[in-house]
């Protein structure tokens, strides 16, 4: 597996074979990648013998931590007992059987259904069909159009990059796909203007019900959107906005998909974060934390009633090979069996959750930060060369936050930027004092930006 090989020739090879995803090739493979050879608890070690912390839990998904063995025997038992066979053609197997149980079990009151994918992009793709299918099924097949919102992350497939709302991706394939419309995001800092968070909150929310006059209500299937945005740069959005959502797809005959991926299994404090935001989905996409990331495995959980119009409307053709894959969903009942065990969720709404936020709130006062966000373990701030106005940095977005995204790989914390907002995302059994660890290497990651913004004049 190459776990000894120096960096220099880990980077070359991967150089000369591996193509990166969201990557610039040419740019990466002149640098050489890091390369991450093991992981413990909240900490990375890379092939140099670096060791960081895992501010990201991976790419927000390994909730659980890093190197569980109890992971590892629940998949080495299933692969010797049944290490795959498929869900097609009326045949099914234990482990998808019982971890369907434990989400119908978990998941919001009513909801005790699942499709499976291998991940949340695929479980999107699910959603499109389904959604088309079930209104096929009502008899208004002409109910096809998905609204969705600007700067939303739904995933990277053709149905996914199309729900999502980034114009980078769209531009390149040919997307979106025909029928998927996008509304604004509720981002107050940056496009709030001179609207109190509640009212642009209102406002965005609002737009849902414009877009449905405007292409018709008869066209309209569902609308898609995330609790808070993830990779859109963890905007949390303003109180008013939710409630309006939900009012505005209650009086509308539209599907609510609440796309979890992020959110769900613990991230927000609840297991779900529909639950604590008081949001009542039709359908909540699942994959990341489902596992903790430990094997690739992704979903749609169902209302009943969604679930037995698609049930009673004749063959729904669609499935995935590894739909319901037996190891992933092996390791996902483990993850979730150890979550509810070490009352984790638990932990993170009453101690360490309210714990981050105070100690992330503290970089509020740091001279380059604007506003700081955060909702259970999920955290975003903004760099900003003025906080009264909320001015952008005059340099390209994302040049301050690249910037700083350097200074915490020097200083031992993996922190993503997006733009120039700084997210942390950390695996949720983070300790106190790991926390710790984090706001200090963060707040040194910010010393040293300033330190370089300022040489460069940018305030
Ligand atoms: C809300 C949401 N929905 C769907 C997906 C797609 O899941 P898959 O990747 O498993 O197909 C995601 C994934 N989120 C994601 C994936 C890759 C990178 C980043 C980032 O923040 O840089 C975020 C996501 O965040």
């Amino acid at each position: 597996l190459r776990n000894h090989l120096p960096t220099a020739d880990l980077q070359r090879l991967d150089a000369a074979h591996h193509m990166h995803p969201f990557s610039d090739g040419d740019e990466l493979n002149a640098k050489g990648a890091r390369v991450i050879t093991s992981a413990k608890g909240v900490m990375l070690t890379d092939s140099d013998g670096a060791e960081m912390l895992d501010g990201m839990a991976g790419l927000w998904c390994c909730n659980m931590g890093h190197g569980r063995r109890e992971m590892a025997d629940a998949a080495h038992a299933q692969m010797l007992q049944l290490s795959y066979y498929n869900t097609f053609f009326q045949t099914s197997h234990p482990p998808v059987i019982a971890l369907s149980e434990k989400l119908a079990e978990l998941a919001p009151e009513g909801m005790n259904h699942v499709f499976y994918a291998s991940g949340g992009s695929e479980a999107n793709d699910t959603n499109i069909r389904l959604v088309r299918h079930y209104w096929a099924a009502k008899g208004k097949p002409g109910k096809k159009v998905i609204i969705a919102r600007k700067n939303g992350y739904h995933g990277s497939t053709m149905g996914g990059a199309s729900l999502g709302g980034m114009s980078a991706m769209h531009a390149q394939g040919g997307l979106p796909i025909p029928d998927i419309a996008h509304i604004d995001q509720p981002y107050w800092w940056g496009e709030g203007g001179d609207m109190t968070p509640e009212e642009f909150g209102l406002a965005r929310a609002r737009q849902l019900e414009e877009k449905i006059a405007e292409l018709g209500e008869d066209r309209i299937a569902a609308f898609i959107a995330e609790p808070v945005q993830g990779a859109g740069g963890v905007i949390v959005p303003p109180e008013t906005y939710w409630p309006e959502i939900q009012r505005i797809c209650d009086a509308h005959e539209i599907l609510l998909i609440v796309d979890e991926v992020i959110t769900g299994f613990g991230r927000t404090g609840t297991m779900f974060a529909s639950e604590g935001m008081g949001i009542r989905p039709d359908i909540i996409t699942v994959a990341k934390g489902l596992s903790s990331g430990y094997a690739p495995i992704g979903g749609s959980i169902l209302s009943d009633e969604v679930a037995e119009t698609i049930n009673a409307g004749g063959d729904f053709n669609h499935g995935y090979t590894y739909s319901g894959h037996p190891v992933s969903c092996a390791v996902a009942l483990e993850n979730l069996r150890l979550m509810v065990e070490e009352k984790v969720v638990e932990t993170v709404a009453a101690d360490t959750g309210p714990y981050l936020a105070e100690q992330w709130g503290t970089l509020a006062d740091h001279p380059l930060v604007g506003q700081v966000e955060i909702k259970g373990m999920m955290a975003g701030l903004v760099m900003t060369p003025d906080k009264a106005s909320r001015a952008a940095f005059s340099t390209p977005a994302g040049y301050v936050g690249l910037k700083c995204r350097e200074h915490c790989f020097a200083g031992g914390l993996v922190m993503r930027h997006v733009g120039d907002r700084m997210i942390i995302s950390p695996p949720l059994v983070i300790t106190r004092s790991e926390i710790d660890l984090l706001i200090t290497r963060a707040r040194a990651a910010l010393d040293a930006t300033l330190v370089d913004v300022q040489k460069r004049g940018l305030m």
